[in-house]
């Protein structure tokens, strides 16, 4: 079983690093079994602008593409690049029988229509899940392609828990590339779900109330112990980057010293949650594939089409 080792003073520790390398190995076997039939899955990472961060994450999914035997292509734009360059990119990336999958990075820059550029991108290819035919077949339970940071927090409470049923789990956020697809996962887990947001009265005490906590507010160290119910299981999203100590540090959402005293288990930032996102932007990539194939989803290992409610092991 992966992603749960260390123990600590409350709780456990759900390694996301350790969970990522073993869907990246799941990922890299899969890819071998394509490659066999002489199909090598691509990838198209679209970068508009500057922005630091997100050259940092563009550079590690192009990274674990190549060790894993994903076949990456990496456009940048400049920030002043038209709406209309983007969607011609994006027409074009269509169209190209090698590129099998296509994430464009957000945010894109305020002159340009996001929600245009995501429709423009082919659903088959939409490995970041964020196109309305796969936002509308993930809340109608249909199998589509599911974002990627949403799939891999499932992906770790299945192999922490096993099975959700019954569980109440508290999403806090509401986005749509986080906040609301997770609890539309969830809610396939069959969990009984709550979506807090910043309109939210009494948030910490409906938060207490949770099972499963999964905190994407962008908010550092937002909540802490008095917000979980002892024996939480926690999942914490967030990548804040601040100051402290006069050093630059990643932090959570979640106020990890804190929680970790009441919590059964908690994911850490970093090392948590983000590397389990580009593991599935991997593993979307190989499904976007056999889909355009027309091959069956589970004609390989785990393939990672929602809903994904697998039995799974039991956990602690
Ligand atoms: N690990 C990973 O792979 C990823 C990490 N992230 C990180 O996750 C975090 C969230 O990202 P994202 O969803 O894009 O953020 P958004 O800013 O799009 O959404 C934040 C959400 O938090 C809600 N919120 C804000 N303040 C409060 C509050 N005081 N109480 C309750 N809810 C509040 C907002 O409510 P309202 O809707 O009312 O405004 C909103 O729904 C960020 O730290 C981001 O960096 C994001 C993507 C991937
Ligand atoms: N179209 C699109 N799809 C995305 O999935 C998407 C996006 N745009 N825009 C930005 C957010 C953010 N995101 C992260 C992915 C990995 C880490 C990650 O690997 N973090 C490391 C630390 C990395 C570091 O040190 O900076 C960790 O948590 O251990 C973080 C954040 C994907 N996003």
């Amino acid at each position: 079983m992966s992603g749960l080792s260390q123990t600590l003073p409350g709780a456990r520790l759900i390694d996301g690093k350790a969970a990522a390398a073993q869907v990246l190995a799941e990922v890299r076997a899969d890819v071998l079994a394509l490659q066999a039939q002489q199909l090598t899955p691509g990838l198209a990472v679209v970068l508009v602008g500057e922005d630091p961060a997100s050259h940092v994450y563009v550079r590690n999914k192009v990274l674990r593409a190549n060790e894993v035997g994903i076949n990456s292509f990496e456009y940048r734009l400049l920030a002043d690049s038209s709406e209309q360059e983007v969607l011609d990119l994006v027409q074009q990336l269509n169209q190209e029988a090698q590129v099998n999958g296509i994430l464009v990075q957000l945010p894109l820059p305020a002159h340009i229509d996001e929600n245009k550029v995501l429709q423009a991108i082919d659903p088959r290819k939409d490995v970041d899940g964020f196109h309305s035919e796969n936002v509308g077949g993930l809340s109608q339970g249909r199998e589509v392609l599911a974002p990627c940071t949403p799939a891999g927090c499932m992906r770790l409470l299945h192999d922490h828990c096993g099975d959700l049923s019954g569980k109440h789990a508290v999403v806090v956020g509401r986005s749509n590339i986080v906040g609301k697809p997770m609890a539309a996962l969830l809610l396939q887990a069959h969990c009984s779900v709550t979506v807090l947001h910043s309109r939210s009265v009494n948030a910490a005490a409906l938060c207490r109330q949770a099972d499963i906590v999964v905190a994407a507010v962008g908010r550092p160290r937002m909540i802490g112990a008095d917000w979980l119910k002892p024996g939480a299981v926690v999942i914490d999203v967030g990548i804040n980057r601040i100051e402290e100590d006069g050093r630059s540090r990643l932090v959570g959402d979640v106020d990890f010293d804190s929680a970790v005293q009441v919590a059964a288990a908690i994911t850490p930032v970093p090392g948590g949650v983000g590397p389990m996102t580009i593991a599935m932007l991997m593993r979307n990539t190989v499904t976007a594939t056999l889909l355009q194939q027309g091959l069956a989803p589970d004609h390989l290992s785990r393939h990672s089409l929602s809903p994904a409610p697998t039995a799974g092991q039991t956990g602690a």
